[in-house]
């Protein structure tokens, strides 16, 4: 077949460095920009495939996160807006690691495995980071997706959650939004605004300021993007906008949670609050100094909680019988689970590292609001809860306090973008909740208290000899480990700690 030349042809000009080997990992391929023109070209062709499998568009995004400025990455989205199904993870893995001349043989191996019929069309959307290796990449991916014969639709710079809200777009034929830049600010900022007119009458014009850490990347552009359609009903300062600091560096919400102090480049007064993306702004954090200097930090478990609390009043207050629970991570402190379970009393589900497997967990109830603790979460809505809250908000015989709350979720709902973690969205749903309910940050960080905790990155020569299990809470290997733990942690009160392999970077990741 034609393709398959052109497949050879151009695969000659994206050849693959002797003896590297790459792996599909937590988000997608990570790895120094050098090392990735092949494998963006080979995801290009994978992507084609997908979309022939599933009768629909694909996404595939050029980003490596919160990693440095030298590093790149690429991640495929599924036809909903979801991560790539895992067991084709392996199929990429595979195409990544076949030699030049054995990259054919490759493709047609996933193409007889899948059945994949080839006269059928394919269409590939394409975004990408701020980083100055992604333009390239970017093109390596298109140039992938031509080779194969399939169609693309080049994004050019969005931010990771807006490629995955377009893919949903496209393949819901419009009903989730409308698939451009514009329309997700449309969707998102009208609900916002619906939201805002609920505000607490306690809610003064000074609670409408928000400083924001763009990390130097991709949110920065897109939060200034937006801002004229926010009506003036959120104030934000925007910082590390990428006019001159380097990308992720001591800024952004993985240098915030992790180093748990403020990122440098952000001016905001004590008790004002501040957040700050990570660099492809699918992750949020919040923060603001007290009147004594002192950090404190709402991670990703205060903000599953505060949005968990807030879905759990509307929903009493609607009179709907919605099951809710909360997914969490290894990661999550121990102290946001003891709020949940028993205070709240909401189920709290545990997965691996990932999204993909946080966003699995909460599929399986009617409500799963899903958060690592580094700030990468959503809330997603089953179809019947989506259907029951829009029907209780349509039904004339609705009594007024029913119907406030069916019509506060109806926008909590558009407000938030269901396909995966995104920053701007979970900003505008917090800064909603926080108005609405007439609650400082100082308030929401009351709800619980945080246990002490550090997390610390080791470089090993073959972080692989680790293997886990118990959603990575416990380490099986290499022997002996887990006991070295377990002796050291049985000294302290309440005190847990685990180790893990990272999938996103070559270290070995604790928590304590
Ligand atoms: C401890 C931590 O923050 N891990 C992150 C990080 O994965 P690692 O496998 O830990 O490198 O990157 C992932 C992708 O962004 C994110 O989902 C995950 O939570
Ligand atoms: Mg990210």
């Amino acid at each position: 077949m034609a393709h398959f030349q052109d497949v050879s042809k151009q695969s000659s000009l994206h050849p693959k460095p002797a003896e590297l080997v790459s792996q599909y990992g937590t988000a997608g391929f990570r790895a120094n920009a050098k090392l990735l023109d092949h494998i963006m070209f080979r995801m290009g062709l994978l992507a084609v495939l997908r979309s022939k499998k599933t009768k629909a568009t694909i996404g595939v995004m050029v980003t490596a996160s919160h990693n440095p400025e030298e590093d790149n990455g690429v991640k495929l989205i599924d036809p909903m807006g979801e991560m790539l199904l895992q067991t084709w993870e392996s199929y990429a893995t595979q195409l990544a690691n076949a030699e030049q001349e054995d990259l054919l043989t490759a493709l047609k191996d996933v193409i007889e495995k899948e059945a994949i019929n080839m006269s059928q069309e394919a269409t590939v959307f394409v975004g990408k980071d701020t980083r100055s290796s992604s333009s390239s990449l970017s093109q390596a991916v298109l140039d992938g997706v031509s080779a194969l014969g399939g169609h693309s639709k080049d994004y050019g710079l969005v931010t990771t959650p807006q490629l995955h809200y377009m893919v949903r777009c496209q393949n819901t034929q419009g009903q989730y939004g409308e698939a451009t830049v514009e329309g997700y600010y449309r969707k998102l900022c009208q609900a916002f605004i619906q939201l805002i007119k609920n505000k607490a009458s306690n809610c003064t014009d000074d609670q409408k300021h928000l400083s924001v850490d763009g990390a130097n990347g991709i949110g920065a552009l897109k939060v200034h993007e937006m801002e004229s359609h926010l009506k003036k009903e959120l104030l934000i300062s925007l910082f590390n906008d990428g006019s001159k600091g380097k990308l992720n560096y001591q800024c952004g919400a993985d240098f915030v949670k992790v180093q748990q102090k403020p990122p440098t480049g952000i001016e905001i007064n004590p008790g004002e609050r501040g957040c700050s993306f990570d660099g492809d702004a699918d992750r949020i954090v919040y923060y603001y100094t007290d009147s004594d200097g002192r950090f404190h930090l709402l991670d990703g478990d205060k903000i599953a909680t505060l949005i968990s609390t807030f879905l759990k009043e509307l929903l009493t207050q609607a009179g709907l019988d919605l099951k809710i629970a909360v997914v969490q991570t290894a990661y999550a402190n121990g102290s946001s689970t003891h709020y949940l379970e028993n205070t709240m009393k909401v189920t709290v589900r545990c997965t691996k590292t990932g999204v993909k497997h946080l966003h699995h967990a909460a599929q399986e109830f009617d409500i799963g609001v899903y958060f690592e603790a580094n700030g990468h979460g959503t809330v997603l809505f089953s179809e019947a809860a989506e259907e029951k809250i829009q029907q209780l908000a349509e039904n004339p015989s609705t009594d007024d306090e029913r119907k406030r709350a069916a019509l506060l979720l109806r926008n909590t709902v558009y407000v938030i973008n269901q396909t995966v973690g995104d920053a701007i969205s979970d900003m505008l749903l917090i800064e909603a909740i926080l108005a609405i309910k007439g609650m400082t940050i100082q308030q929401w960080d009351a709800m619980y208290t945080d246990l002490p905790n550090r997390q610390l990155k080791v470089k090993v020569s073959d972080r692989r000899v680790i293997d886990t299990t118990d959603a990575e809470r416990r380490a099986v290997s290499p022997a002996g480990l887990q006991e070295a733990i377990d002796s050291l942690v049985k000294k302290y009160r309440q005190a847990r700690s685990f180790v893990r392999p990272s999938g996103t970077e070559d270290v070995v990741k604790s928590l304590r």
